[in-house]
């Protein structure tokens, strides 16, 4: 008969805002917005087999939990506040034995007028998000995935395409010129957190390493003489291992966002390609995806 394997529950795209005053001058802040997905495992497998609730936190609760430690904890970095309430989740809850959150950042960039730091004006310069993915298990302490995702980059040269396996089926010519454009999604795990306290004590490697992988994905996929999407992103990787000495796998997801050509030799012999080629059809769809994991040397590996 049927028996309920896994089962887990929350909210998702819970939105919040927060803001930070400076109590020496009030008109000066600082603003966070982010959303946020919780998920309860534990002893709750009754409700949805014997329409018993009684172990239930409601996803409202959920909800409401997220506004409070807002309120009562620091929202940055998000790794520490998706800590902070994963931890609180097991803390509150003793039938709770795991809680995810999921929380995604909104940029919000400050203005520069005139040159100088507006006190408490932003734009969103950038659709790429900040995300973290916190695990909290009880016994098993908290365990912690950053990423950035949306990050849409593209170079007009310096990209290559060649010496690849050639059969009947291709129709590909190999290329030493090319467009290259992706959207970056990236992922760094860290060893595992012992407790929250752990967590706090390394809180300052989490912005370093945000800004360390942008770094290094923005100025890599520049610099590189990109003999393939393949290389390129495991040479993003090698640099993040070597800068986050506490993270221990990286993983990049990248689609290859294709540019055609159009010949156009139809049009009174109106040369387009090749050396030629200025205009170019830009492809919605099919894409490349080009994903890796690349792991410290002995941590296990999947390959
Ligand atoms: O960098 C690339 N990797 C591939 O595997 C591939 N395949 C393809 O058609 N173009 C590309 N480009």
């Amino acid at each position: 008969m049927a028996s309920l394997s896994y089962a887990r529950y929350g909210k998702d795209n819970v939105r919040v805002y927060k803001v930070h005053r400076s109590p020496t001058n009030p008109s000066q802040q600082d603003v966070t917005e982010m959303t946020v997905c919780t998920l309860l495992e534990g002893d709750i497998a009754a409700s949805w087999t014997h329409s018993d609730n009684r172990n239930i936190v409601a996803t409202d609760t959920q909800k409401q939990t997220v506004y409070v430690m807002a309120k009562l904890h620091p929202v940055n970095p998000p790794e520490l506040f998706a800590s902070i309430l994963g931890q609180h989740f097991l803390d509150q809850y003793d039938h709770i034995s795991a809680a995810h959150v999921t929380i995604t950042v909104h940029k919000w960039t400050r203005m520069q007028l005139d040159g100088q730091a507006h006190p408490h004006s932003f734009v969103r310069d950038g659709e790429e998000k900040r995300t973290v993915e916190a695990v909290a298990r009880r016994g098993q302490g908290i365990s912690i995935r950053s990423g950035i995702t949306g990050l849409l980059v593209l170079k007009s040269t310096g990209s290559q395409f060649w010496g690849f396996h050639r059969d009947e089926y291709t129709r590909l010519p190999e290329t030493w010129d090319r467009i290259l454009s992706t959207e970056v999604e990236a992922g760094w795990r860290w060893r595992n957190f012992s407790d929250l306290e752990d967590v706090k004590k390394d809180v300052e490697a989490f912005d370093k390493a945000f800004k360390d992988v942008t770094k290094i994905t923005l100025e890599t996929f520049a610099k590189e003489n990109s003999p393939s999407v393949q290389n390129t992103m495991y040479l993003m990787s090698e640099q993040i291992l070597a800068a986050a000495p506490r993270v221990e796998s990286v993983e990049y997801s990248l689609p290859n966002k294709h540019y055609f050509e159009i010949d156009m030799t139809w049009f009174n012999g109106l040369k387009n390609t090749g050396k030629d080629a200025e205009v170019y059809a830009p492809q919605s769809d099919p894409n490349g995806l080009i994903q890796c994991t690349v792991t410290r040397k002995g941590v296990a590996s999947k390959l």
